[in-house]
């Protein structure tokens, strides 16, 4: 079932469309990834998703409403996470979830809550004493806390370190097993590539794909690459006449093979035959970046 229906979003700022033409459709259940570069306009496609700024033109329907005619109704089966936190430093964590409880006919109860993301123990502490991870996944359960069928979450991990970026993930991956939808605006190709269901890469305020990260990475035209030592020695030759080798370099005792298809398959198997085993193997391929750069002919990467 569709829950998020835009068709050729617009806004303009000071005369300057910073959404130019967006259209793009969400399913029940799914994380939908918003990703692109600073700038490309991701935050303002999703604030008029939420209802929270009013398009110039285009038609934006979120479970049948229209977040600018219907905001009240929207606020009680939308939740959103805007990029800065915009809690007081001296506010308890219980006493925010409260407050944001208190904002909702049916909320979910904020208890429960916290101990899913993982902040029972803080719930006397106050915001500003929260390190960057822990703020987040406050803000997680402040959005949340409302019960809503969809979250809409902005720079989710900016900001976190590996491991809290990560425990983020996790928590996120389990929000949607419980059916919240989920629509996430990142800059990080990894997060992207980890998390999300199907994506829409924007540039410029335009939609230029949408598909799931491998689809996406399907597109780009990119040799891969396989990097090994090999366990004893092996006349190039032999990789190089495989149909699937374009080329083959070596690098001190590390090989570098590079082709199309099925390499890797390949590769082991005429290994196989010389009884020579590849140690340390590691195989690169297209990523999302590329897939970008193949599309837009810029890199997402600051
Ligand atoms: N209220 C505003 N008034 C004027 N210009 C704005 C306003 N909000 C955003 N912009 C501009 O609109 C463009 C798109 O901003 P937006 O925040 O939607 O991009 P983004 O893709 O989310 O990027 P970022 O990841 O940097 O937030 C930017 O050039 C930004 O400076």
């Amino acid at each position: 079932m569709t829950v998020i229906e835009v068709n050729h979003l617009r806004k303009l700022y000071h005369g300057r469309a910073v959404v130019d033409d967006v259209s793009l459709t969400v399913e029940e259940g799914e994380i939908f990834g918003v990703l692109g570069p600073n700038g490309a306009g991701k935050t303002t496609t999703v604030e008029c998703i939420a209802g929270l700024r009013a398009r110039d033109s285009g038609s934006v329907s979120v479970l049948g409403l229209d977040p600018s005619a219907d905001r009240d109704e929207l606020r009680s089966v939308v939740g959103v996470q805007l990029q800065s936190a915009v809690l007081p430093e001296k506010i308890k964590v219980w006493e925010a979830m409260d407050l944001y409880a208190s904002f909702y006919e049916r909320p979910a109860d904020w208890e429960t809550l916290l101990d899913r993301v993982g902040l029972a123990g803080k719930r006397d502490e106050r915001f500003g004493k929260l390190s960057g991870g822990q703020k987040q996944r406050l803000s997680i359960a402040l959005a949340l806390v409302g019960n809503p069928r969809i979250a809409i979450l902005d720079e989710l991990t900016t900001g976190l370190d590996p491991q809290a970026r990560r425990d983020t993930w996790e928590l996120i991956g389990r929000v949607r097993d419980e059916g919240v939808t989920i629509v996430l605006v990142t800059h990080f190709m990894e997060e992207a590539e980890r998390l999300c269901d199907r994506l829409a890469l924007i540039d410029s305020g335009r939609v230029v794909a949408i598909d799931s990260p491998a689809g996406l990475v399907a597109r780009v035209e990119r040799d891969q690459t396989i990097r090994f030592r090999p366990s004893g020695p092996l006349d190039d030759a032999v990789l190089k006449a495989l149909p699937e080798v374009s080329d083959v370099t070596k690098s001190g005792g590390t090989l570098l093979v590079s082709g199309t298809g099925n390499l890797i398959l390949a590769v082991s198997a005429a290994l196989a035959e010389h009884g020579v085993s590849p140690l340390d193997l590691r195989v690169e391929g297209a990523t999302l970046d590329d897939a970008f750069l193949a599309l837009t002919g810029k890199t997402i990467a600051p």
